[in-house]
């Protein structure tokens, strides 16, 4: 039975887990949540943080994006380049980038487009310039390399791939003050399982958005 996977697709958390299962050619059975059901009783027994992504493989519940991402390449994956298990440096890089994605660009992220999908305002000045700061490191992160922890795609790239997706609708990521980043969000963005596992939620994403002023 194909491992089922709760999503909400405006989530940049849950595309990526669309994509990791894409990149690793497993098949998901995806079922879309409203907000207001990750609160019943049945779901927060699955997970009482009551966010999404969350998976459920047989009788093992997993959620976190980043986990379950690190889950399905060593449980599904036929190689293990996206997170090798076996080069502990390598993977120790990784897991940098997946904990700065985590802990500091999703954060951020999330804190910029609040006031405007809330509709309370617009993106304080300090917000912007902490986001733009995230879009630096990411700069620095890719100095001398295609992909954001060396010359493999990893499950980092793919994580951080849909949260500046998403970003770059309201803070767009300049091609002259972030090179390396623009090419790695065009490489990315050129992956074939990005359209397929993003439309949907960039789309919502944008319509939540309020629309410029003429
Ligand atoms: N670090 C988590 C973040 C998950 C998260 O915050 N999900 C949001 C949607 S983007 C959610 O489910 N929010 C509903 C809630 O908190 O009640 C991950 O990577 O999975």
């Amino acid at each position: 039975m194909a491992p089922k996977l709760y999503v909400m697709y405006a989530s940049p958390p849950c595309r990526t887990v669309l994509m990791v299962a894409k990149a690793i050619g497993l098949e998901l059975d995806v079922e879309e949540v409203e907000k207001e059901a990750l609160r019943t009783p049945e779901m927060l027994e699955l997970n009482p943080q009551h966010t999404v992504p969350i998976l459920v493989d047989d009788d093992f519940v997993i959620w976190d994006s980043h986990a379950i991402a690190g889950y399905l390449v060593g449980q599904y994956a036929e190689d293990d380049t996206l997170y090798p298990k076996d080069d502990v440096r390598k993977r120790a890089v990784i897991d940098q980038r997946l904990h700065f994605e985590n802990g500091v660009l999703y954060v951020r992220c999330c804190t910029a487009s609040f006031p405007l999908f809330t509709g309370t305002g617009d993106i304080s000045d300090d917000d912007r310039d902490k986001l733009i700061e995230a879009y630096g490191f990411l700069e620095e992160f890719l100095s001398g390399h295609p992909w954001l922890a060396g010359d493999d795609m990893s499950i980092a790239d793919l994580s951080i791939l849909a949260t500046v997706a998403t970003a770059d609708l309201f803070i767009p990521v300049e091609a002259d003050r972030f090179p390396q980043l623009s090419d790695w969000l065009k490489t990315g963005k050129e992956l074939p399982y990005f359209e397929e596992c993003n439309a949907v939620g960039l789309a919502k994403f944008k319509d939540m958005l309020p629309t410029p002023e003429a």
